[in-house]
C-alpha cells in the first residue's frame, strides 16, 4: 500500500474495477438455459487509475461513452467497491462511508435526482440539514448564499415535479452542496440544460470552488464546462488514463491542428485557401483553416505574403476537436436536450 501525499485531496492508486455481467441468449430458450447454465462475464471497467489531486484544484474528467468515468466517481464517493487498488478521498476510505467522510463529499449526478419529487424543494432541503447535522445559523447562511448566486428566489417552495429541468438542477445542486462539501464529484451536472442554464451552474461551482477551496472533479460531455472551469484533465479511455495534464499539452498530445482565422479585404476562394491548410470555410470576406500546430508561422507568413489580409489570428483547436482527434467516432456528440 503507497502512502498518499499529506495533502492530497483525492489519492487513487491502481484503482480497479470489474464487473460480473450474466449474459442471457435472447429469446425463451436462451432464458431456459440461463436459467440450467449462467454465464458470467467480467467488465474491466476500470484498470489501475492513478492519480492525486491537492486541495482547491478543478479537473476535468473525460473520456468516450463507457471509459470508466463514472464507474470511477462511484469509488471515490463509496458507492462501490474497487476491485483492487487504493483509493483516499480527504483522507479517508471511501468504501467504509464513514458519517465525517460523507460530510467531507458530494457526488452530484446529472441524470439522476435527490430531490423528493411531490414535496418543495425546501423541504428536501430540512431533510438534508437534519442528516447532514448542519447547525441553524449555517443552514441559514448557505442558503443566502445559494439563494443569491443560483437566484432560488421563488422556486423553492414549488413542488418539485412543477420545476423546469434547469430550476430542478440549481436546487438539486444546491441540495448537495449544503452541507458545505470539500470535495465535489460531478457527473454530467448540466446534461440537457439550455445553455444560459449550464452558465449558471459554472458560475456557481466556479463560485463554490474559490469560497470554500473545494476540490472538483467535474465530468461532462459540454466542452465548455471543462475549458471554463478545469485547469488539469484527466482523459480515461477502456479504463486507463491515457493523459494527465493541461489543455495546451492535451492539444499537442492529440495532434489536433490549430485555426487561422482571416479577415480578408478582398475576396478568396476555398479552393485557393485549400492550398494553405485544411477544413477551410469561408463566409463573405471571413475564413477559417485548420493548420498543423508545427506549421502555423510558416502558413501565417505564406497567407500575409500571398493575400490581402487585414488581420489574422491563431488559436488553439475547440477540445471539441481534440478529443475527436483522440477518440474520432467514439466521441460522444454533446446529449439533445432533454424534456421532462
Ligand atoms: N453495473 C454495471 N454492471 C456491469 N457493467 C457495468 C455497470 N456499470 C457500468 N458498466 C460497464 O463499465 C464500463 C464503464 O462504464 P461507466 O459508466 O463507468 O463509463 P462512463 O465513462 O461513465 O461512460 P458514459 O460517458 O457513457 O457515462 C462500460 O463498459 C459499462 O458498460
Amino acid at each position: 500500500m503507497t502512502t498518499s501525499p499529506p495533502d492530497a485531496a483525492v489519492h487513487v492508486r491502481d484503482l480497479r474495477k470489474a464487473y460480473a455481467v450474466h449474459e442471457k441468449e435472447p429469446g425463451f430458450m436462451g432464458s431456459l438455459r440461463s436459467f440450467v447454465s449462467r454465464k458470467t462475464r467480467q467488465v474491466e471497467a476500470v484498470r489501475g487509475v492513478s492519480f492525486d489531486l491537492h486541495p482547491g484544484e478543478v479537473v476535468g474528467f473525460l473520456g468516450p461513452n463507457g471509459a470508466g468515468k463514472t464507474t470511477t466517481l462511484k469509488m471515490l464517493s463509496g458507492l462501490l467497491h474497487p476491485s483492487g487498488g487504493e483509493a483516499r478521498v480527504a483522507g479517508f476510505e471511501p468504501r467504509r462511508r464513514e458519517a465525517a467522510f460523507l460530510r467531507q463529499i458530494t457526488l452530484v449526478m446529472g441524470q439522476k435526482q435527490q430531490l423528493i419529487w411531490d414535496l418543495p424543494a425546501l423541504d428536501s432541503f430540512l431533510v438534508n440539514q437534519a442528516i447532514y447535522e448542519i447547525p441553524d445559523d449555517q443552514y441559514r447562511a448557505t442558503m443566502r448564499e445559494f439563494t443569491d448566486v443560483l437566484g432560488l428566489d421563488g422556486i423553492l417552495k414549488k413542488q418539485v415535479r412543477k420545476l423546469s429541468l434547469g430550476e430542478r438542477m440549481k436546487c438539486e445542486l444546491a441540495a448537495a452542496l449544503l452541507h458545505r462539501p470539500r470535495v465535489l464529484f460531478l457527473d454530467e451536472p448540466t446534461i440537457g440544460l439550455d445553455v444560459n442554464m449550464q452558465e449558471s451552474v459554472r458560475a456557481f461551482v466556479r463560485d463554490y470552488n474559490e469560497r470554500y477551496d473545494a476540490t472538483v472533479i467535474l465530468t461532462s460531455h459540454y466542452m465548455a464546462d471543462v475549458t471554463a472551469l478545469a485547469r488539469r484533465i484527466l482523459v480515461i479511455d477502456q479504463g486507463a488514463l491515457v493523459f494527465d495534464g493541461d489543455l495546451g499539452s492535451l492539444a499537442g498530445q492529440a495532434g489536433a491542428g490549430k485555426t487561422i482565422r482571416l479577415q480578408l479585404r478582398s475576396p478568396v476562394t476555398a479552393q485557393v485557401l485549400a492550398g494553405y491548410g485544411q477544413d477551410v470555410s469561408v463566409d463573405g470576406l471571413s475564413a477559417q483553416l485548420s493548420v498543423p500546430r508545427a506549421e502555423v508561422s510558416e502558413r501565417a507568413a505564406r497567407l500575409l505574403a500571398d493575400l490581402d489580409v487585414a488581420d489574422l489570428t491563431v488559436e488553439d483547436p475547440s477540445i471539441e476537436a481534440i478529443m475527436a482527434d483522440l477518440f474520432g467516432h467514439r466521441t460522444p456528440p454533446a446529449p439533445a436536450l432533454e424534456t421532462v
